[in-house]
C-alpha cells in the first residue's frame, strides 16, 4: 500500500488504517506491554488485571508525553541556536487530557456565541497562539496576525494544507486546488488563475440575470411577509456559480427543489460538507467514528454521476472543435470549457469544478446575507449605501465596472461585513516535519520568538483577529463602515495588512476575490435600487440562547464583558461555524419597496 502522501489520493481504508494504528498505539501496546512482563516474571494480577491495564494505558499516555516533549524540548534548542526561544503556552484544563476543555469547546459550539472560549484560554495563557494538547495530541490555536501572517506569507514553504485537512474532504475535492499541496496545486491554481483575471470577470451579464430574479421574488413578497436573506443569497450564488461553471444554471431560484438530477446533486454536495465538519470535531481520530465505512462516499458517488456526464460532454465538444481545427475562445467560454481545453482527465476536470463552485458560492452568499443583517441593525448604513448607488447609477441604471469603483461607502461596508463577520472564519495549516521559530507576536500579548514542533497542525481563527481591539481599537467589536473611510482609522490595515485577512494572504490567497466583490456589488446595487428599508424579522428569527445583560464583569485585553466578546450584547443572530460561518435558521427579513 503506498504511503499517504501529498499528491496521492487517500482511499478510505489508507485513512481508517492509519487512525486504527494510532488507536492501537494510544490503547494497545500499554496493555500488550504489561502482559508480556507479567507473562515473563510469572506474575498473576488476578483482580486487579483490569485496572492494572487501565493504569498501564494512562502511563503509557504519560510516558509518551514525556518523551514527546523531551523530543521537542531537544528539537527546539538546535531550532533556536543561541536565540532565547519561548515555548507556546499549553492550555491547562481541570481533567486529564483536557477533557473538560473539549466538553466546554462542544458547549460553546452549541450555545454560545461563536469562539468566545477561546477569548478566555488565549486570556488565561496570556499568549495569542495557545496549544490546546487534548489527549496528548498538540493542536496549536492562533488568532496572532504575526504568526497568520508568517504561515501565509514569508513561512509559507514551511507549511502545506496537510493531510488531517485533505483526508476530510477527499472524496468531494480529491484533486481539486482546496486540497493539494506541491506541483499539483500549482499547476491547479496557474490553469484557473486567467480566467479568475479581473478582465475576465467583469462581465456582469450573468450576476445580473440572477440578481434580477432574486428582486422580482423579494418584489413579490406579500406586505409584511419575511424572507430568509440567507437562503436567497445561496440560491444566487449557487445560479451564478454554476452558469459560470458549468454554463448551465442549476436554477435553485426557481425552488423546484423536487426535480431529480439538480436537487440531490446539491443535497449531496451540503451533506459531504457537513459530514465534513463533523469529522474535524474528532480529529486525526475521525475514521473511528466511521469504521463501518466512509459516509461520503455514496454522496460522492451522487456528485460525480451529475457532474461527470457534463464534462464527458464538454469534451466531446472539445473533440469535434479540434477535428474541425477550431481554437477556444479563452473570453468566451466557461470555466468548464477551458478546462476541458486543457486537460482530457475527467476526475482533475470534475475536482476543479467542485472546488471552484465550494470556494464561491457559500462565502459570498455569507457576504451578501451578513449585510444584509447589518442593513437591519444599522439602517444609516442602508441608507447612505443607496443615496451612493442612487447618485452614481440611478434607480434604475445597470451597474458596470465603471460605476462599481465609484461606490466607495459600498466597498467600506463590504469591508466592514468581511471584517466583523468573515466568511472563512477559521482554516488549518500543518506545519512541515522541520521545527519552526514563529516570528515575535502581535502587540496583544507580546512575545519574543516561539517554537512550532514539526507537523503541528495550526488553526488560525481569523474571526478573532478580526475583532481583536489590541489591534483595532477600542470599538473592534462595532460594526462601522466608516472605519475604512477614516484616514486614521484605516491606517491600522494599511499600516499592518495581516490583521484583515477575509481572503487570505500569500500564495495561496483567494483566487476569486474580484469575482466575489462584483459579484456581491451587483446584487447589492439591484437590491438598493429597489427596497430602501430592512428590518429583521424577529418573530421568524431563531434567537441566540445567551442571556445579553448583564455582561459578565472583569475584563481583559479583549474588553470588558470578559470572558465573552462584547458583541453578544448587541447581537440577534446566532452564528454557527461550518467551513463557512453562518446563522442558525437563516437571516429573516422584511424589506421595503422604495417609493417610486
Ligand atoms: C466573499 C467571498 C469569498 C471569501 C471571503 C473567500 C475567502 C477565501 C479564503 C480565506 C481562502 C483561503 C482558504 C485557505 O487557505 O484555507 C480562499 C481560497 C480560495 N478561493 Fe475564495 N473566497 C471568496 C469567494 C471566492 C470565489 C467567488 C471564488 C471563485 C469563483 C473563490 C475561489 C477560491 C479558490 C480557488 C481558493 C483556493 C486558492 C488556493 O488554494 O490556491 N473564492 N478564499
Amino acid at each position: 500500500m503506498p504511503p499517504l502522501g501529498i499528491e496521492e489520493r487517500y482511499s478510505f481504508n489508507q485513512v481508517r488504517n492509519r487512525a486504527l494504528k494510532e488507536l492501537a498505539k494510544l490503547i494497545l501496546v500499554p496493555p500488550l506491554l504489561l502482559s508480556v512482563l507479567t507473562r515473563a516474571s510469572r506474575t498473576s494480577l488476578g483482580y486487579w488485571t483490569v485496572p492494572c491495564h487501565g493504569l498501564a494505558i494512562f502511563l503509557g499516555a504519560c510516558v509518551r508525553t514525556w518523551y514527546h516533549d523531551y523530543l521537542q524540548g531537544r528539537d527546539a534548542k538546535r531550532t533556536g541556536g543561541e536565540k532565547t526561544i519561548g515555548t507556546i503556552p499549553r492550555v491547562k484544563g481541570k481533567l486529564p487530557g483536557n477533557i473538560d476543555i473539549v466538553v466546554r469547546l462542544f458547549a460553546n459550539n452549541d450555545s454560545g456565541y461563536l469562539y468566545d472560549l477561546f477569548l478566555e484560554l488565549f486570556d488565561q495563557c496570556q499568549s495569542t497562539t495557545i496549544n490546546l494538547r487534548i489527549f496528548g495530541i498538540d493542536k496549536y490555536v492562533s488568532i496572532d496576525s504575526e504568526h497568520i501572517k508568517y504561515a501565509l506569507g514569508p513561512g509559507f514553504r514551511h507549511f502545506w494544507l496537510g493531510n488531517t485537512r485533505k483526508e476530510l474532504l477527499e472524496n468531494l475535492l480529491g484533486d481539486g486546488m482546496l486540497n493539494r499541496d506541491g506541483d499539483l496545486w500549482k499547476t491547479q491554481r496557474a490553469i484557473a488563475r486567467p480566467f479568475f483575471s479581473n478582465d475576465r470577470v467583469r462581465d456582469f451579464t450573468l450576476f445580473d440575470k440572477h440578481a434580477q430574479r432574486c428582486m422580482s421574488i423579494l418584489s413579490d413578497l406579500e406586505p409584511g411577509q419575511a424572507i430568509d436573506v440567507a437562503d436567497l443569497t445561496w440560491r444566487f450564488t449557487t445560479d451564478t456559480a454554476s452558469e459560470f461553471l458549468f454554463g448551465q444554471t442549476l436554477d435553485t431560484l426557481s425552488f423546484n427543489e423536487a426535480d431529480g438530477g439538480f436537487g440531490s446533486f446539491i443535497n449531496a454536495f451540503g451533506e459531504i460538507q457537513d459530514i465534513a465538519f463533523k469529522r474535524s470535531s474528532f480529529g486525526a481520530l475521525w475514521p473511528l467514528t466511521e469504521l463501518f465505512g466512509d459516509l461520503t462516499e455514496p454522496l460522492g458517488n451522487v456528485v460525480k454521476q451529475f457532474v461527470d456526464p457534463i464534462v464527458q460532454r464538454a469534451l466531446e465538444h472539445k473533440r469535434k472543435m479540434v477535428e474541425k481545427d477550431q481554437q477556444i475562445e479563452a473570453d468566451q467560454c466557461t470555466f468548464l470549457e477551458y478546462l476541458a481545453w486543457k486537460n482530457d482527465d475527467v476526475g482533475l476536470i470534475r475536482d476543479q469544478l467542485i472546488t471552484i463552485l465550494i470556494a464561491a458560492r457559500d462565502t459570498t452568499a455569507a457576504l451578501l446575507a451578513f449585510t444584509i443583517y447589518m442593513f437591519t441593525q444599522h439602517p444609516e448604513v442602508a441608507v447612505k449605501a443607496r443615496a451612493e448607488v442612487l447618485e452614481h447609477i440611478g434607480p434604475n441604471g445597470t451597474p458596470g465596472i465603471e460605476e462599481l469603483k465609484k461606490l466607495k461607502y459600498l466597498q467600506a461596508v463590504f469591508n466592514e461585513t468581511l471584517r466583523v463577520f468573515t466568511p472563512l472564519h477559521a482554516s488549518i495549516r500543518e506545519s512541515k516535519p522541520t521545527g519552526i521559530l514563529l516570528p515575535p507576536s502581535d502587540p496583544t500579548y507580546p512575545r519574543g520568538p516561539m517554537y512550532l514542533p514539526p507537523s503541528s497542525t495550526l488553526i488560525y481563527l481569523s474571526f478573532l483577529t478580526h475583532r481583536n481591539p489590541a489591534l483595532w481599537g477600542e470599538d473592534a467589536h462595532v460594526y462601522d463602515p466608516e472605519r475604512w473611510l477614516d484616514p486614521e482609522r484605516s491606517q491600522r490595515v494599511t499600516a499592518n495588512p495581516a490583521i484583515f485577512i477575509p481572503f487570505s494572504a500569500g500564495p495561496r490567497t483567494c483566487l476569486g476575490q474580484s469575482y466575489a466583490l462584483n459579484e456581491a456589488s451587483v446584487f447589492m446595487v439591484r437590491l438598493l435600487q429597489r427596497f430602501e428599508h430592512f428590518t429583521l424579522a424577529e418573530d421568524k428569527q431563531l434567537a441566540p440562547p445567551w442571556k445579553t445583560k448583564p455582561l459578565p464583569t472583569g475584563s481583559s485585553i479583549f474588553g470588558p464583558g470578559y470572558p465573552g466578546t462584547k458583541r453578544k450584547e448587541v447581537e440577534k443572530i446566532w452564528l454557527g461555524n461550518h467551513v463557512v460561518m453562518f446563522s442558525k435558521g437563516g437571516i429573516w427579513a422584511r424589506v421595503l419597496k422604495a417609493s417610486e
